[in-house]
């Protein structure tokens, strides 16, 4: 009933994703900081949070879900980041590309290849609607690389071919790194490597770049966001460059919920 607080009628319970995405750290954090010591996040997966969503929304019900821009969402459903005065989830984020250690002596030409990798929030929301919509990765991801052909170029320019070398690249089934690990398994496919893309948690990937047991992964956020694996493993991987600026963090609503800060969630 409408006399009913938010915490009452979401049980206190914020939707999340993976547990080890630095979102997660940074509700646990939220849930501190503001004293929302009733509220609890659920772990699950991406996947699971936006069913979630789709679920309440379409009900108009309400709903809390550990979200990020860039992400389909946005153009799906109308959403509000809740205020976070206290910059628990930070301002503007990167999504960084990292490499393991001596990548650049052992694949120069990946190496060149995933530090040149950056593109905009419109390139990467063109490849995940379509997934969205039920186009294989893959596909999505060729379709966009069809469709820029020079901005693959801006990536590959230069670059000798090579003859069939294995890389690993690992990735978190975030739709944002989805589609972006599908896209460059495609160009340095182009350019001769043997692609395999390993699927993880946040924590496990990190490890992976550090152990040397992957070769790179595109799903580093920084500087606020990973910090915790970014500290963890100083030294261990190679920051390889920004491939994306102006992303972000934060607890997403519908904007048919009145509470319009995360202090709204300790009344
Ligand atoms: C879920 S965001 C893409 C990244 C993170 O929170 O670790």
């Amino acid at each position: 009933s409408s006399s009913e607080s938010v915490g009452e009628k979401l049980d206190y319970k914020i939707t999340g994703i993976d547990p080890g995405a630095g979102i997660m750290q940074a509700t646990e954090k939220a849930i501190d900081e503001y004293g929302l010591e009733d509220w609890t996040v659920t772990s699950g997966s991406s996947a699971a949070m936006t069913a979630a969503l789709k679920k309440a929304y379409d009900a108009e019900e309400p709903i809390i879900v550990t979200g990020w821009t860039p992400h389909w969402k946005f153009a799906e459903y109308d959403l509000k980041y809740l205020e976070d005065p206290k910059g628990v989830y930070g301002g503007e984020e990167e999504i960084h590309t990292i490499g393991r250690l001596g990548l650049k002596e052992d694949m120069p030409e990946a190496h060149q290849i995933l530090s040149n990798f950056n593109w905009s929030e419109d390139d990467m929301g063109a490849v995940m609607i379509e997934i969205k919509d039920g186009e294989k990765p893959e596909v999505a991801a060729q379709n966009w690389i069809d469709a820029n052909p020079e901005k693959v170029a801006e990536w590959t320019d230069g670059v000798e071919k090579v003859d069939g070398d294995k890389i690993k690249l690992a990735y978190v089934a975030w739709d944002s790194e989805i589609a972006s690990t599908n896209v460059m398994k495609l160009v340095l496919e182009d350019i001769g490597y043997d692609v395999t893309m390993s699927q993880v948690e946040a924590g496990p990937m990190w490890t992976a770049v550090a152990d040397g047991s992957a070769d790179a992964s595109l799903a580093a956020w920084l500087p606020l966001t990973h910090a915790t694996y970014a500290k963890e493993f100083d030294g261990k991987f190679e920051d390889l460059g920004i491939s994306m600026t102006g992303v972000k963090i934060g607890l997403v609503v519908p904007t048919y919920m009145e509470i319009d800060s995360i202090e709204d969630l300790a009344k």
